[in-house]
């Protein structure tokens, strides 16, 4: 993509060599027996860094990201094989407590998804499903999640009122509240502003540079601009399988293969 230039801030050579959070290992997917959409998948995801996840539709950008939380468990018949190590330790095993997977690894979908119910509400419901805190402990809790998706000062005022009368950029900063404040360590966003408007975007964008001091985020999306701008790796994908993951600099000024190459240039997809 001639265009496209990574965030000089985004990226920085210390990235790299940073821990691996979370580990694909030979991860294979299907949505029914016969119907493999993930093939032998194998990436890395390092602390404090974003991963972007790039490729023509129905790749299976998503569907891995479904993977790494176990989103698929909901529905029988799919099924996942190979190894998602989060600090080492397999999550793929049928005895993960998927609870406590959930709040380790948080979602954020394309169409924000706030609960019916108020924006203090929408932080607390998750907090108290794993922890018995004071009210006074759970006011610091849902003020902090809000401050740190950058929304506080926005609805301090207005706490008791209904999420679902938030702005669309508002609502998206609202889940990402919802799944911080439950303390994760990995963030997955399925393309998080592909429904918002520019200045939303962009502040969406900002609050993701913010939050990887203290996450390891994943992000989908098909702007790849947005990519080049906000994360400092980069895995194309392409029939279900991985490839090409690189430094984001690396996969937009010089990838291995021809194919990512077609990709970042515009050539197909
Ligand atoms: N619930 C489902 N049941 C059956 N097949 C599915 C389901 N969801 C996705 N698929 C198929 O799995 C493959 C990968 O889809 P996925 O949504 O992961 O791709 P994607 O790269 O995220 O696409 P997009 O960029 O369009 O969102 C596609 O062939 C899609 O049709």
């Amino acid at each position: 993509m001639a265009s496209a230039k990574t965030h000089s801030e985004a990226f920085n050579p210390s990235d790299i060599g940073r821990k691996i959070k979370l580990e694909a290992k030979g991860v294979s997917f299907s949505y029914k027996p016969g119907h493999q959409v993930l093939k032998n998948v194998n990436l890395p995801l390092r602390d404090n860094t974003v991963t972007a996840f790039i490729g023509p539709s129905g790749c299976g950008k998503s569907t891995l990201l479904r993977v790494f939380n176990r989103m698929y468990d909901l529905y029988p018949g799919q099924k996942a094989t190979g190894e998602v190590l989060l600090d080492g330790r397999n999550i793929l095993k049928p005895s993960e407590d998927l609870n406590r997977l959930r709040s380790k690894i948080g979602m954020v979908f394309q169409k924000p998804t706030p609960f019916p119910m108020t924006i203090y509400e929408n932080i607390a419901f998750g907090i108290r499903l794993s922890e018995k805190i004071s009210k006074a402990e759970m006011n610091d809790r849902v003020e902090s999640a809000l401050q740190e998706a950058a929304l506080w000062s926005e609805v301090k005022d207005k706490l008791h009122q209904s999420g679902l009368g938030l702005s669309g950029g508002q609502q998206q900063r609202l889940c990402i509240a919802r799944a911080i404040a439950v303390k994760p360590s990995v963030l997955l966003l399925d393309e998080p502003t592909s429904a918002l408007d520019p200045i939303s975007t962009s502040k969406l964008e900002e609050l993701i540079e913010v939050l990887r001091a203290n996450y390891c985020i994943a992000i989908v999306t098909h702007n790849l601009h947005q990519a080049a701008r906000i994360s400092q790796y980069t895995a194309f994908m392409y029939l279900g399988e991985m490839v090409e993951f690189d430094t984001t600099e690396k996969i937009f000024s010089a990838p291995k293969e021809q194919k990512t190459s077609d990709y970042v240039t515009g050539r197909f997809g």
